[in-house]
């Protein structure tokens, strides 16, 4: 199907809010009155600049309070209906949005409301032009979408249908399954907008936190399921006020939104995109780096050893049991300091995971090999990570293993640490919701809930993404000091089977523990039963403890190396990350700093 997306989901002037919807690849715009009162371009510019980026206009909007309000005002409103229409027909728009009414004046009379709407339509037709009646959840007297079909059907005339906005019809509960008793002819346009589940004032949820579908709370599928049943065969568009995307860039938002649509229409089959082929482990994380001994400091202490170097490049494989860290010094010109820049998914099919993000918008990542290196397909995470496909000593498949070779360095003592447990990622503060649908629609993860973490400096938000079987394990945090890199650094868990044994053996070989108050101790014995002298070991080593229903939780951090540390995490069921002991864990770090 067609797709569009309303100005006022993009940030910047109407210039760039059109170019960027071009090169997202949208079909057609939904002009917003506001962005064109701003423009300095004359109706003829705008109309040949969306020629040109290969937009139709699909909807000019919106116009208010026309209908069931006093004579002499709906004389005004007819005159200010005629010049719009002149306007339309410059701009080469031929429907126009016709919002219910908040006047305050208006009355509750739908054969008024009819009567008004009918002669509006009258004059639209007399300009070739199609007017879409949309019930605001916060209209005066007509607020949901089955009381406008049933003035629009009164009003019976050819170039008057309906607007359906799923988050009128969402926001307030109505039940979408009626839109299929409305004709798809008389449905003249469908806006489409999720939000979070709040419980608040409707035009205030509808003004600031409407977002693109899948990144809410709402079915906006199932709604456009009902839609598609009736024939509808207009555009699928997007019109989200949201006071994030006002703010960021318009190109970055505009991908993400027709992500957003690609998404919607694969899951109402209407697309088939290369199918979601789920990562089955995390083969790497690679840090790049200026200087590799901090790093390499930290990671020996942990119990990981050297084993392996790049046959071309500088980059260093460190090892332990199933956990592999890449130090790289080659990139570090790109970035200051040491900092997670990639990570290495295995993947049952690396060239089809490829071609599904591919697909899906994620910009591919030139790649960057030796004419005898494992071909290794990459894409661009919202927050610049780079996401390796790859398999590790598979037969059949590439292995970027065999890019290494062995330097014949062998950890000392036991294996400590038993693989990744999970990769925490700081999200710039505008790209928190585009990263989940992200890593839901491109990778194939499952979303959990985003919790609320309070930073002493600020609050932060976390959500977590994962496989099935929790072998892939992503935490999308976005903070509210985002300049403040010390403390909101990225973050590798490592898993241990005894987090007491790692701890101790990190600080035996040098490495340093973050020191956590004594008041967070007092608490957990007030909170729970220890045996003798856990409590007492947790203390000394900073070790965290938590408690879900599936079991117990046990991590501590290390100092912080650039903008990034690493946790160790004893997982006995546990499904969660420690997010209790997240605050105490930020303000133990802004206190190190
Ligand atoms: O918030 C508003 O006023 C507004 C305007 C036009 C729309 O299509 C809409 O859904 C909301
Ligand atoms: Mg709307």
């Amino acid at each position: 199907m067609r797709t569009s997306i309303a100005t006022v989901s993009l940030s910047g002037s109407l210039t760039e809010k059109l170019t960027a919807a071009s090169r997202a690849g949208f079909d057609g715009v939904e002009i917003f009155e506001n962005d064109l009162l701003a423009s300095p371009l004359t109706l003829e510019e705008i109309r040949a600049r969306c020629a040109d980026l290969g937009l139709t206009i699909d909807l000019y909007q919106p116009m208010r309070d026309i209908e069931a309000v006093p004579a002499d005002e709906f004389a005004r409103n007819l005159r200010r209906a005629r010049h719009k229409f002149e306007l339309m027909r410059r701009l080469g728009a031929d429907t126009v949005l016709v919002c219910s009414s908040v006047h305050p004046l208006a009355v509750d009379d739908d054969a008024l409301a009819a009567y008004h709407l009918r002669q509006l339509a009258d004059l639209a037709q007399d300009f070739g032009i199609r007017v879409a009646y949309e019930a605001l959840a916060w209209g005066r007297h007509v607020n949901t979408y089955t009381h406008a079909w049933r003035i629009i059907e009164a009003a019976d005339h050819p170039a008057l249908g309906t607007c359906l906005d799923s988050f009128h019809i969402l926001s307030k509960g109505s039940d979408p399954k009626g839109i299929e008793d409305i004709p798809g002819e008389k449905i003249f346009f469908l806006q489409l907008a999720d939000a979070p589940l709040l419980a608040m004032d409707v035009l205030q949820w509808s003004r600031h936190y409407r977002c693109f579908p899948g990144q809410g709370g709402f079915d906006v599928a199932g709604l456009v399921r009902h839609v598609l049943r009736t024939g509808y065969r207009g555009p699928l568009s997007l019109e989200v006020f949201n006071d994030v995307f006002r703010q960021a860039d318009a190109g970055p938002t505009a991908v993400d939104a027709r992500r957003s649509l690609l998404v919607l229409q694969e899951t109402l089959g209407l697309i088939t995109p290369p199918a979601s082929c789920v990562p089955t482990g995390v083969a790497f994380a690679e840090l790049v780096t200026p200087d590799a001994e901090p790093v390499s400091a930290v990671l020996g202490a942990l119990g990981f050893a050297r084993t392996a170097r790049h046959r071309g490049k500088p980059v260093d494989l460190w090892q332990q049991g199933e956990a592999r860290v890449l130090v790289n010094t080659a990139g570090a010109a790109r970035r200051d300091g040491t900092g997670l820049a990639a990570i290495g998914l295995e993947s049952p099919d690396p060239a089809g995971a490829a071609r599904r993000a591919e697909a899906l918008l994620a910009p591919v990542l030139p790649r960057r090999r030796a004419l005898d290196d494992a071909p290794l397909d990459a894409v661009a995470a919202p927050d610049g990570t780079e996401l390796f496909f790859c398999a590790t000593d598979r037969p059949q498949l590439p292995n970027w293993r065999a890019d290494f070779a062995d330097v014949g360095h062998e950890a000392r003592g036991a294996a400590t640490v038993r693989g990744i447990d999970h990769l925490a990622l700081t999200q710039p503060w505008h790209h928190y919701d585009e990263a989940t649908l992200f890593h839901r629609s491109v990778l194939g993860l499952h979303a959990q809930e985003s919790v609320d973490v309070a930073d002493p400096y600020g609050l932060m938000r976390s959500r977590a993404v994962t496989n099935a079987d929790g072998s892939v394990r992503v935490a999308l945090g976005v903070g509210a000091a985002p300049t403040d890199d010390t403390v909101h650094a990225q973050h590798i868990a490592l898993a241990t089977d005894d987090v007491v044994a790692a701890a101790r053996r990190f600080r035996r070989a040098g490495g340093r523990l973050l020191p956590i108050p004594a008041n967070y101790y007092d608490d957990l014995a007030a909170r729970y039963e220890f045996a003798d002298g856990e409590l007492e070991t947790y203390r000394e080593l900073g070790i965290l403890y938590d408690r879900d229903a599936y079991g117990t939780f046990r991590h501590c951090y290390t100092t912080t190396v650039g903008h990034v540390f690493f946790e160790l995490v004893q997982r006995d069921g546990y499904r969660g990350y420690g997010a209790p002991n997240a605050p105490v864990r930020l303000a133990a770090q802004h206190l190190a700093r």
